[in-house]
């Protein structure tokens, strides 16, 4: 994204928001609520339109980007269209279904991903269940399944934990290890980072829209390390790179708001 703007009913959500993900990286979105996160990711996805800047996926701008198996969004909440019933495991296949453009694939493939993906998130003893009849946390572990489903090359994911107890947290963050190890590209907004902090890469936080920090993760900020693969960030943070933001903010800073974003 580079410069980009996003205003919803006349408010400026997003301002002059440069942001490059990495191939590989893991990449958490920090900031107070209200700060534009879930609007960030869904407009690096084109699900909300830009008001200024502009937006690429791998390439191309959303409209023309036809590659969505490529990545899997899991949403802060399920919407399973209309009402109509379905399944643990009717919604965990919908995730293959990006994939046809991409690979041919057969059905024992796609219900070995599906099988995978339920295993993963501790849900094969449910596939036949209704989605409807499962808790609220379990529910966001079946979204996070559609996305393993599809087997894509980066996740963008919005609040993966929230509402998720601390073992369905140390099963995610397995989960997300295994896909780091594996060189996949993730994006997730988090207010709590518990078992997940290890994994992070490179900590963004959004403060009224803006990027006032891009860099190492506040773990590793705070002790003062920089370890490999975010120095280009961090160096960013520090050369003015974010364009407007006066050049002040430093390891300090964003680790406190990073830990008071936390309590929220
Ligand atoms: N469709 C919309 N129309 C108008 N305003 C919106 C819309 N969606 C979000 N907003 C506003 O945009 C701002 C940023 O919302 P967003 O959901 O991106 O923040 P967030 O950082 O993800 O917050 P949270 O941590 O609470 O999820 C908020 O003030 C919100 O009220």
């Amino acid at each position: 994204m580079t410069g980009g703007e996003v205003a919803l009913d006349g408010r400026p959500i997003l301002r002059g928001v440069d942001l490059t993900v990495r191939d590989g990286e893991f990449l958490v979105v920090l900031g107070a609520n209200g700060s534009g996160k879930s609007t960030l990711i869904r407009t690096l996805l084109g699900l909300v339109p830009l008001s200024g800047g502009s937006v690429q996926l791998y390439g191309t701008p959303p409209g023309k980007f036809r590659d969505w198996g490529r990545i899997g969004y899991v949403p802060q909440r399920l919407s399973v269209g209309g009402g109509v019933p379905a399944t643990v495991r009717e919604v965990v296949s919908s995730g293959r279904i990006a994939r046809r453009r991409r690979f041919r694939r057969t059905a024992a493939e796609d219900r070995r991903a599906v099988a995978d993906a339920l295993d993963a998130v501790g849900l094969a003893g449910r596939a036949g269940y209704p989605v409807q009849a499962l808790s609220g946390g379990q529910q966001q572990r079946v979204l996070i399944a559609r996305a393993l489903a599809g087997e894509p090359d980066a996740f963008v994911m919005d609040e993966p934990t929230a509402g998720v107890d601390a073992d369905s947290q140390r099963l995610l963050a397995d989960t997300l290890a295994g896909l780091r190890e594996r060189g996949k590209t993730v994006v997730l907004v988090a207010h709590e980072l518990g078992p997940l902090e290890p994994l992070i890469t490179r900590a963004i936080v959004l403060r009224e829209g803006r990027i006032a920090y891009d860099g190492a993760p506040p773990a590793a900020a705070e002790a003062g390390v920089d370890t490999a693969g975010h120095v280009h960030a961090h160096a960013h943070a520090h050369t003015g790179v974010l364009n407007g933001w006066p050049d002040v903010i430093g390891s300090r800073a964003a680790a406190a708001e990073a830990g008071a974003t936390g309590e929220a």
